[in-house]
């Protein structure tokens, strides 16, 4: 059962905002969906799954990216997922990068974090399974974000190739268990056990991952951002794609930070990438 929140006309096709209870997380989840000009029952389009970063909600992409207009021009809807489960129950931290906001599209093992932080579970299955139910959509899918939401693409690609054409992200935490905004999130939500981490890890995945599970992926990374050293961590994504020959494009881009400003700048590129695979076979 969906509720509708909000609906608006924009680019010629609909932006629209629904909460549901979710069985993975088990809570109320807010969901964002855009819908291109024309998409119908029988003119079913394919979807991009969008992951935001800390802090966000379903809101923040589709306020700030300037998506819609081309998004409505190559015929893909888009679907924004908030960050995390939320509510009174759902436990919290009052930091910006743990808890509420700071899902990490993992799903928790550990108490109290395991009953409702099962975000990879809702992403990978009962988001795209309710779009498809309730949506004039076909089962296309490719995924992208940014920082958070870009380790959440990039790793949920890597373990589940099978169910998109293509990954995306810019900013991307590319190697969560070397870096300290991804040891605080899986000490906590995943324990001690770092075996357990590396399922979560971008490098650790594609330096596992075999060349008949290649996916395209693309990678936008601003060399101003402030998080790039010590958190993001693009190095070591380099060294993974070029020692594996992983079809992964990595762009640097001088002067660009960790922004919505940064995203908004190269969004039409990122959806011409994922058109190209979209519209194949
Ligand atoms: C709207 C916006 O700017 O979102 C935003 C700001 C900062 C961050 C950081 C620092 C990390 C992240 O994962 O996402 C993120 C998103």
């Amino acid at each position: 059962m969906l509720d509708n929140l909000s609906s608006a006309k924009v680019s010629g096709g609909w932006h629209k905002q629904y909460s549901h209870i979710a069985n993975s997380t088990h809570c109320t989840m807010r969901f964002a969906i855009f819908l291109p000009p024309g998409a119908s029952q029988t003119n079913k389009v394919p979807v991009l799954y969008w992951l935001s970063g800390l802090t966000c909600t379903d809101e923040n992409f589709m306020q700030k990216a300037g998506a819609f207009k081309k998004a409505a021009e190559l015929g893909i809807a888009i679907v924004a997922p908030d960050t995390s489960p939320r509510g009174d129950n759902v436990p919290d931290e009052d930091s910006y990068d743990f808890g509420q906001g700071a899902g990490f599209y993992v799903n928790a093992t550990q108490a109290p974090y395991n009953t409702h932080y099962n975000m990879y579970e809702y992403v990978v299955n009962e988001l795209p399974a309710l779009i498809e139910q309730h949506f004039p959509v076909t089962d296309k899918k490719a995924i992208s974000g940014h920082s958070m939401g870009g380790h959440g693409a990039l790793m949920i690609a890597l373990r589940n190739p099978q169910n998109y054409t293509s990954a995306s992200a810019f900013s991307p935490i590319v190697n969560p268990i070397n870096c300290p905004w991804g040891q605080k999130a899986f000490s906590q939500y995943l324990g001690d056990d770092k075996s357990t981490w590396a399922h979560y890890d971008t490098c650790e995945l594609m330096s596992q991952a075999n060349e008949t599970d290649y996916l395209p992926m693309r990678i936008d990374q601003g060399e101003a951002d402030n998080f790039l050293v010590e958190q993001l961590k693009t190095e070591h994504l380099f060294m993974q794609v070029n020692g594996k020959g992983y079809p992964a494009e990595i762009n640097m881009h001088a002067g660009y930070d960790h922004s919505y400003f940064f995203i908004s700048s190269f969004i039409d590129e990122h959806l011409l990438f994922h058109q190209s695979y979209l519209q194949a076979q």
